[in-house]
This record gives C-alpha cells, structure tokens and sequence, in this order.
C-alpha cells in the first residue's frame, strides 16, 4: 500500500502577526505550516471557537475535546469553510479564507457524510479531484491512487450506497489524499467503524505523518488520539486548554472509570466473559449491546476484540462515550 507522494510546493511559512509567541500553543514538528491567531466564531450567542492562537507543525495531531468543545468548528475555520468572526487562519503562510490556492494545498475529511449515493466510489474522488483543476486523465489517475492507499480498489467500482461505513470513511480519506496535499485534516475519523477499519485508518494518519505532511485530527476519545500521536491539543468551550499535560491527563482519566458501549452478536456472553476480569467494574444493557465500565481502558480494548474473534461474536460496534473525559475538562478548567 503506498501514498501519493506530496506536491514540491510545501507549505512552510511566518505565522501570522497579532498576538505575542507567549500566547500561542505550539505543537507538531519543524516550521510553522498552520497558524491560527485570535481566532473565534460565534453561532449567534453560541461560542464556536473562542480567540484561539496556535502554530501546527508537521506529523500528526490530535485535537481532543468532549462534544462540543469547537473541534469542528476550529477545523471549518482552518479549512476555510467558515470565515473567522475575528482574527485569521494561514496555511504556509497564506490566509486561508476565501483563497483557492490555500485550499488546494489542503485536504478535508468531514465527520458527515454528504455522497451523492448513486456515484460509484471512484468516479466520487475522480470528479472531486477534478474540480482540484487536474485534467481528466490526471484526476483519473491522482483518484486510482488514492484509492489504492485506502485499499478500496476492488470495491471502487461500487455505488456509494452499497459502502458500509468504514468504507465510507475511507473513500472520504481517498478524496482528501487525492490531490497529494501537504495538509490534512480528519474530523472525528473512527467514528461508527469497527475494530480493523479503526486499525486500518490509524495506520494510514501514522503514516502520513511519519511521511512529513501535517495531519490534524479530532476526537473527542483519548484512546483513539494516543494511537495516532502524542502531540496532542486539549480544546473545551471553544478555548484551547494550553496548559494541558497530557501524561497528567492520562493519569486523571485512569483514575476516572472508562465506559467503552459494545454491540455484537450475543451480547450477554460477551459481557459475561467479561465479568470474570478484576478491572471490569461494571455492565449495563441496551437493547443491541452493553455498556462496560473499566480501570484498565487499553487492556479492554484489546481483551473485548479478541474475546469476540475467539468466541465468533461478530463485533458491530466498539466505542467510548466520552463521559469519562468530560469529567476530566470539568475538573482542569475549574
Ligand atoms: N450550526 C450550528 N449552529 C449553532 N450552534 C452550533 C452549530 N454548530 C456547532 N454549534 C455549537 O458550537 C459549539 C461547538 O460545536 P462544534 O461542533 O465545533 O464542537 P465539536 O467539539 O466538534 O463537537 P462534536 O464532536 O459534538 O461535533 C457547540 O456548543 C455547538 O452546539
């Protein structure tokens, strides 16, 4: 499996006049490629993103926050979908909002779906890739390599109605990557998929930062981020949380039990294999699975996917609800 190769023209660049180094977040490697500085959007009376200043570098981060905090919000703003309400967004230097050229360097995965159902997958990313400005040959073959990457090429034939969702996720990431941006940005990635779809798309936001690209993705599930980096960004009400240790957060999420919903063929065996481990605190049933609390997240994780291939229970969905992290922002920003 291999990537598109990034375009010459990195995007490296100063960040953007207006507030005092002192002030900004800095994460990722090298040069500054994303900057935001005083950025904020409102909803009305509802804070989206409230007078955020940071410097992105390259490799991945992670945006990490509860439901809510202007994850979305700030990626829309960096991506230039939103127009800031105050303050800016540059990419390599170059403001980002109503800029073409900034937004050809980038390459957005949004958390919703918005397909037109009937296109087959690969005719989905060639017509994407077009608008890019690529001729009709080039698109063609840009999307045959992305989709490739994304190990989607026998099924890109297929309308994008018959996809399941993992596979819908990863023919988004094949329209991202198509273009061979520097810059990418995943909206809540794993969402709705299951355990090897999870492992298959961490693996590809590992590599493309390991390849040098800067790759920004939301969760609001530590779990998920810590897979991918640990270079990680804490955002709550619409502000960024720089003082935020991670290993301190950590350890106050370990302390805190961590409820993880699963839905899989017979769920009561699952849950009762479960019960028999000493970090299992609690079980609670829905009508198509069961809520487990843990002490031990990562063992969990782990322990519940090979329980089920061991016992054939077919997983349908393995996710965490986000209460546990909820509590942990409560406690940092009172
Ligand atoms: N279109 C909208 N109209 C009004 N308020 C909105 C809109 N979109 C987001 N908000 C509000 O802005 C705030 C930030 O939302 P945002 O979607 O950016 O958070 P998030 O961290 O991405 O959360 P989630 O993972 O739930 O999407 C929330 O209070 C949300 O209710």
């Amino acid at each position: 499996m291999s990537s598109p190769a990034p375009t010459s023209d990195a995007p490296t660049g100063a960040a953007p006049q207006g507030a005092a180094n002192s002030e900004v977040t800095r994460v990722g490697r090298g040069d500054v490629v994303i900057a935001a500085r005083k950025l904020s959007y409102w909803y009305g009376q509802v804070i989206g993103v409230n007078d955020i200043s940071i410097d992105i570098g390259q490799g991945v981060v992670g945006l990490l926050g509860p439901n809510g905090a202007g994850k979305s919000t700030l990626l829309k703003c960096l991506t230039g979908q939103l127009r800031p309400a105050t303050g800016m967004a540059t990419i390599g230097g170059q403001r980002v909002w109503n800029n073409a050229q900034a937004f050809s360097k980038l390459g957005f995965v949004p958390e919703q779906d918005a397909f037109y159902e009937e296109m087959s997958g690969r005719a989905f990313v060639t017509h994407l890739t077009r608008l890019q400005g690529f001729s009709k040959s080039d698109a063609a073959t840009l999307a045959e390599e992305a989709i490739a990457t994304v190990s989607l090429s026998e099924q890109a034939h297929r309308p994008i109605r018959e996809y399941s969702k993992g596979m819908r996720q990863r023919i988004k990431i094949a329209q991202a990557l198509a273009h061979r941006p520097r810059v990418l940005f995943f909206d809540e990635p794993l969402t709705g998929t299951d355990p090897v779809g999870r492992r298959t798309i961490i693996d590809l936001i590992r590599k493309l930062g390991d390849e040098g690209r800067t790759v920004v993705v939301s969760s609001h599930i530590l779990h998920e981020v810590e897979a991918m980096t640990s270079d990680i960004v804490l955002i709550n009400r619409g502000r960024v949380l720089a003082d935020g240790n991670i290993y301190r957060i950590r350890e106050m999420i370990d302390e805190h039990p961590h409820r993880i919903y699963v839905e899989c063929e017979e769920p009561r065996k699952l849950a009762s294999l479960l019960s028999a481990f000493e970090d299992t605190l609690e079980l609670s049933f829905t009508e198509r699975g069961f809520f487990v609390s843990t002490s031990e997240p990562d063992l969990a994780y782990s322990r519940i996917a090979s329980l089920s291939v061991e016992h054939k229970l077919t997983l349908r969905a393995l996710t965490s609800t986000d209460n546990d992290l909820s509590a942990v922002f409560r406690y940092l920003v009172s």
